[in-house]
């Protein structure tokens, strides 16, 4: 097994990536950016890639919502939830006053924008492909880094060369980062009951009330949304798809009957993945959209039909 992620070692990515029974043994294989880990899963070069989706603060992670609802067909098989630190560092002997511009990713960087107010004001941001690769950075002059970066505690522990600045600068404390690990399309991860299904759902065109339509196909048969997001399809100005993720697997009747309504309302729906949650939360599941109600209906349906 083959894993790749948003790297380099040393991001959060890393560590939700850590977290999956066996990756610490496994080979891992870095990408610079999310579009890169995504596309080395759809070339074969890794068999799945740990990516960033959302923000507990900063919402929802744009590159990976896209990434996934385009292009060959990728299935989400599993997420891991990271709480998220941040650490400043700079090379030896520099001040915080003498700051003029941090290194760092753009999620990291709005978790931390009220620290950097307060204490670096004149600081502004320098946008890098990841925490660590900010970091990083620093240690190397040909990459005209800035003079700090904020980046995950590991990294300032793995690189003494850096001198650790100030600690736990992230403005939210208890800010966490969902990820999730994608694969090629292949057997579905198994119902556990404490599952998320995902889709892309393209937003039918010039349809009054479509929006309304797609939801109702979610809350006729009880099930929760636990996400939902627009994203221009980059089509034109005003053609959106949603980003949902919902409570259940496509095993579950209700998800899948859920499933057959919108792909009648929007024929281009995604289905990106059903896949355990990793809180374990299991949800309510009403007696009328039980998987017996369901069977109970198609038969009686049938039993009809047969005369
Ligand atoms: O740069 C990293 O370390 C990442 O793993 C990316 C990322 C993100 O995309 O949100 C992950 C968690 C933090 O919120 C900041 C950055």
């Amino acid at each position: 097994m083959t894993y790749t992620f948003l790297g380099p070692e040393g991001t959060f990515t890393e560590a939700a990536l850590l977290k999956v029974p066996g990756a610490r043994d496994a080979a891992r294989v870095p990408a610079s950016n999310v579009n890169a880990a995504m596309d080395a899963v759809r070339d074969g070069t890794a068999d799945a890639a740990m990516v960033p989706i959302e923000n507990s603060v900063e919402g929802g992670v744009t590159a990976t919502l896209d990434a996934i609802a385009t292009g060959p067909d990728l299935r989400i098989v599993r997420e891991e939830v990271v709480p998220i630190t941040f650490v400043l560092v700079a090379r030896p002997g520099t001040r915080i006053t003498d700051i003029r511009r941090i290194s760092t990713h753009g999620h990291a960087w709005a978790q931390c924008r009220g620290w950097a107010a307060a204490h670096a004001p004149d600081a502004v941001h320098l946008a890098a492909s990841s925490t660590a690769a900010g970091a990083l950075a620093l240690l190397d002059p040909a990459s005209r880094p800035g003079d700090a970066a904020i980046c995950a505690p590991i990294v300032a522990e793995e690189h003494p060369e850096l001198e650790v600045l100030a600690t736990d600068i992230g403005d939210n404390p208890g800010a966490v980062t969902r990820f999730i690990l994608v694969a090629r399309p292949g057997a579905l991860p198994p119902r556990t009951g404490a599952d998320k299904t995902s889709v892309a759902v393209p937003l039918p065109e010039d349809r009054a009330g479509a929006l309304m339509e797609i939801l109702e196909q979610f809350a006729a048969r009880g099930v929760n949304l636990s996400r939902i997001e627009s994203r221009p399809t980059g089509r034109y100005l005003g053609h959106y798809f949603f980003s949902i993720d919902v409570d259940g697997h496509i095993q579950d009747a209700r998800i899948a009957d859920a499933l057959r309504g919108l792909h009648r309302i929007s024929p281009h729906t995604r289905f990106l993945g059903s896949y355990p949650r990793a809180d374990g939360a299991r949800p309510v599941v009403k007696d009328h959209v039980t998987d017996e109600a369901f069977a109970s209906a198609r038969e009686w349906v049938e039993g009809i039909l047969g005369g």
